[in-house]
């Protein structure tokens, strides 16, 4: 495979396959997908929606009951079908999943984004296929700044949370058309799109059937993935082997490199953003083993800590004369790494009665000056 680490969307229209309801045998499908990329050495994370669709479902012939619900409440009965779904099918490949429900406000708040980050991570190592979705019961629409209100934004938040190399689009068209294919009989598939400017924005129209955003929200997403370094592709999720060839980097869909590579933009992102607060000061060896051997950097090496900042701030690494070593995102705020400094760090939790991790700043999140 050419990516290894893959998040793949499942938008409504796909997952009920044009009916009212979930389609188990289009799901059981993508199953097969994911379970051949995971045995392939992939880590593939879900983004399914589907919710909704599955509680208006679930809740037919209960006309006074539907009324009286939210669309919100409705995904909520939704949600818990949709995942006994996946977990049954998944389950038959001997593959475990995880329910990931975000927010806004999750993705947003540093603290909750970093437990997000982690455990998504956590998920992916271990093997499990980790299923996302919108916390459609508390992301209320009246408190905007909480709701993404549709997934293929989600799927590229998800992408960026846990540093994906390939966003994959699954939809119920074979990817972006130069016009909304269902009313211009003539349009043509774009294959390949290299930057997301106004003039291809202004082709993604609305949703016909039961999706939420249509072309114009995967066309968002896949400019937010991109500017991150995701590449991203857009396909008919009917298509048979369409995960297995974005993956293989052979899409029928239409493909969106990303302008620049991933570490690169992460790269960029920490080095502009190293906090004023405060600074972290190494003993020799931990320099040396930052410098020379690509090493995370751990408890144990840290000889000072100066000034305060934010467990996720972007902090300069200073050797004993002052040199600068490096910059790179803490796993640990300048309170708690004063009273970890110096340990070993297995012991992390004995002393905090916490731990998130076993580096102060591991080597990803880390940049050499
Ligand atoms: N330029 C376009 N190219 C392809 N599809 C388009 C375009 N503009 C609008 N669409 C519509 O977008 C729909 C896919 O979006 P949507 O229904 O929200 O799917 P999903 O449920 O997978 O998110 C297609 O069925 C199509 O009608
Ligand atoms: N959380 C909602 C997501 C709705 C949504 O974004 O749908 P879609 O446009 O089909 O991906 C649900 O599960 O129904």
């Amino acid at each position: 495979m050419r990516y290894r680490r893959i998040v793949a969307k499942f938008g409504t229209s796909l997952l009920t396959a044009g009916s009212d309801r979930l389609d188990l045998e289009a799901m059981s499908r993508l199953v097969g997908q994911v379970v051949r990329l995971r045995q392939a050495g992939c880590q593939v994370a879900v983004v399914s929606s589907g919710a909704q669709a599955a509680g208006r479902h679930r809740l037919r012939g209960r006309a006074a009951t539907m009324r009286a619900l939210s669309r919100q409440a409705i995904a909520s009965v939704g949600q818990s079908h949709l995942m006994q779904s996946w977990d049954e099918l998944f389950d038959w490949h001997d593959t475990v999943v995880a329910q990931v429900l975000l927010t806004r406000r999750d993705l947003s708040d540093r603290l909750a984004y970093l437990n997000a980050r982690n455990t998504l991570r956590d998920l992916l190592d271990a093997g499990t296929v980790p299923i996302i979705n919108e916390n459609d019961a508390v992301a209320l629409d009246e408190v905007l700044a909480t709701r993404i209100g549709e997934n293929d934004s989600l799927s590229a938040y998800v992408a960026n949370l846990v540093d994906a190399d390939l966003l994959v689009i699954l939809t119920d068209v074979a990817g972006l058309y130069d016009a909304d294919p269902r009313t211009n009989p003539g349009a043509q598939l774009i294959r390949r799109v290299e930057r997301i400017d106004a003039r291809i924005e202004a082709l993604g129209g609305g949703a016909h059937g039961p999706g939420t955003g249509g072309m114009a929200t995967k066309l968002r997403a896949a400019h937010i993935a991109t500017q991150a370094g995701v590449d991203v592709v857009i396909c008919s999720g009917r298509e048979p082997e369409a995960l297995i060839a974005a993956a293989r980097g052979e899409t029928t869909g239409t493909y969106f490199p990303a302008p620049g590579d991933r570490l690169e933009s992460r790269k960029r992102w920490i080095l502009g953003n190293i906090t004023r607060g405060g600074w972290i000061t190494v003993d020799a060896g931990a320099a040396e083993a930052l410098r020379a051997r690509g090493r995370s950097l751990l408890p144990a090496g840290v000889a000072a800590v100066s000034g305060s900042f934010q467990r996720g701030d972007s902090v300069e690494v200073r050797d004993l004369e002052g040199n600068r070593v490096a910059a790179g995102l803490v796993n640990y705020s300048s309170e708690e790494l004063e009273r970890i400094r110096g340990v070993r760090s297995d012991r992390i939790a004995e002393v905090l009665g916490y731990s998130y991790g076993e580096e102060v700043v591991h080597r990803d999140n880390l940049v050499l000056l």
